[in-house]
């Protein structure tokens, strides 16, 4: 088989509104960030399978032969893209040796890659021995979606190298994007990705790393918001470690225990992302007033509480609220709280010392803190000549 090496990135997100009620079938809207998650894959003649994962410290490769033995005899078909296989992923874990309920980082990053590894591959008749490093500008497990960048960037690296889907470069371009088709399957297969790291994931982290852009999300129905208002955004990572699969299993449980009093406050969440949607459209489509800066910054209050009430909060993203409110800006928790990140909006007239002694007074907290720039690409495809240097330089290192 010709495998066609690539490189390929894919952007992290924010949730400005719905986490956690999203996976309960709710409004979310999110916004893709500019930092993102980049993938390298090199054909190679070792006939062996290698993963360098640097950022979570992970350098792992195994024997095609090895990978085979995975594959059924009769050639029934493996893996299929709408749903997760559960008999595959109990042999990938009894081939890297992981127990099921893992946490660890390293086991679902790998069981992750296996299996997109495996499915694409199988289908188009062999597994071939390659070489895949992947490098994120995004921190791990804090927020802002790095499972869903790795996962859309291994849905699409591999569907592009099996030649399953077409390379969208041109001669003339160094970076491209795929059409509509291509993008729904590398979308459907990075929420298999997405599957086995989160456990029960809404699907709309990988939406984001997939279309990029603003999109509002509810039960796999992505609508792009075309019209939005340029919303300047302060991104805050408490660096608490947290787990998305362990936060959204809680949310469920205090579901089942107490349906009556958390599904409002879901019902509630869901209205708070209609309202903000309703008013970023009235804000593109007018002038943006100072009242509608007031409604936004009303939502993401109500939201942070709604938050804690589901048990989402930490003490650190608390400070985080308070620290900011001193400045006059709001803010809340975003993706799956727990710790990791939160978001403070920043209104127009917010002058920049303002900003900058917000920034200083997190950072003496202990936190990372910077502005962001939200909206950008979905999963792309580069030339080596559209990288940045020293991303490429990770990349090549291995
Ligand atoms: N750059 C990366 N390299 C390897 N694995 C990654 C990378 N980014 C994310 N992952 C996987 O995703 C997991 C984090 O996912 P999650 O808990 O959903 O947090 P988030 O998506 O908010 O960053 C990591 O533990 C790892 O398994
Ligand atoms: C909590 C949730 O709404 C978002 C999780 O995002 P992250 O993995 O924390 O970046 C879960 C989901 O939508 O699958
Ligand atoms: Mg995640």
């Amino acid at each position: 088989m010709q495998i066609k090496e690539c490189i390929v990135s894919a952007p992290g997100k924010a949730i400005l509104h719905g986490e956690h009620a999203v996976v309960h079938g709710k409004v979310a809207l999110a916004v893709s960030l500019n930092l993102r998650t980049y993938l390298r894959l090199q054909a190679t003649s070792t006939s062996k399978v290698c993963i360098n994962l640097p950022n979570i410290n992970t350098f792992l490769s195994w024997d095609v032969t090895a990978l085979k033995q995975l594959l059924p005899d009769s050639g029934a078909e493996l893996g299929n893209v709408n749903e997760l296989d559960a008999e595959l992923v109990r042999m990938l874990r009894n081939f890297v040796g992981v127990s099921n309920g893992t946490l660890d980082t390293r086991s679902m990053a790998i069981l992750a890659f296996l299996y997109i590894y495996l499915c694409v591959f199988a289908k188009s008749g062999e597994l071939p021995s390659l070489t895949v490093s992947v490098w994120s500008e995004l921190p791990t497990g804090a927020g802002l979606g790095s499972s869903a960048a790795y996962s859309v960037c291994l849905a699409a690296a591999m569907l592009s190298a099996s030649g399953t889907i077409p390379s969208p470069l041109s001669d003339q371009e160094n970076t491209a994007r795929w059409g509509e088709v291509e993008m729904e399957l590398i979308n459907r297969w990075a929420f298999q990705g997405e599957r086995i790291i989160h456990g029960n994931p809404s699907g709309v982290d990988n939406a984001v790393g997939t279309w990029g852009g603003i999109l509002r999300y509810r039960s796999g129905k992505i609508t792009a918001l075309s019209r939005v208002p340029m919303l300047r955004i302060l991104l805050t990572n408490t660096k608490v470690p947290r787990s998305t699969k362990v936060l959204v299993a809680g949310v469920k449980d205090k579901l089942n225990k107490f349906p009556f009093i958390i599904n409002p406050v879901l019902e509630s969440v869901d209205a708070v992302s209609c309202t903000c949607e309703q008013t970023l459209t009235e804000m593109a489509s007018d002038t943006p007033t100072p009242e509608h800066y007031n409604v936004l910054e009303e939502l993401i209050d109500i939201n942070q509480h709604h938050l804690n009430v589901i048990g989402v909060g930490h003490t650190t993203l608390d400070t985080l609220c308070q620290v900011t409110l001193a400045r006059g800006l709001h803010s809340k928790l975003t993706g799956a709280g727990g710790g990791g990140c939160g978001i403070t909006l920043l209104r127009p007239e917010t002058e920049c010392s303002v900003v900058q002694n917000t920034i200083q007074d997190l950072r003496d907290c202990g936190y990372d803190c910077w502005e962001t720039r939200i909206g950008a690409a979905g999963v792309q495809q580069h030339s080596p000549l559209a990288v940045k240097e020293e991303v490429l330089e990770v990349l090549a290192r291995y």
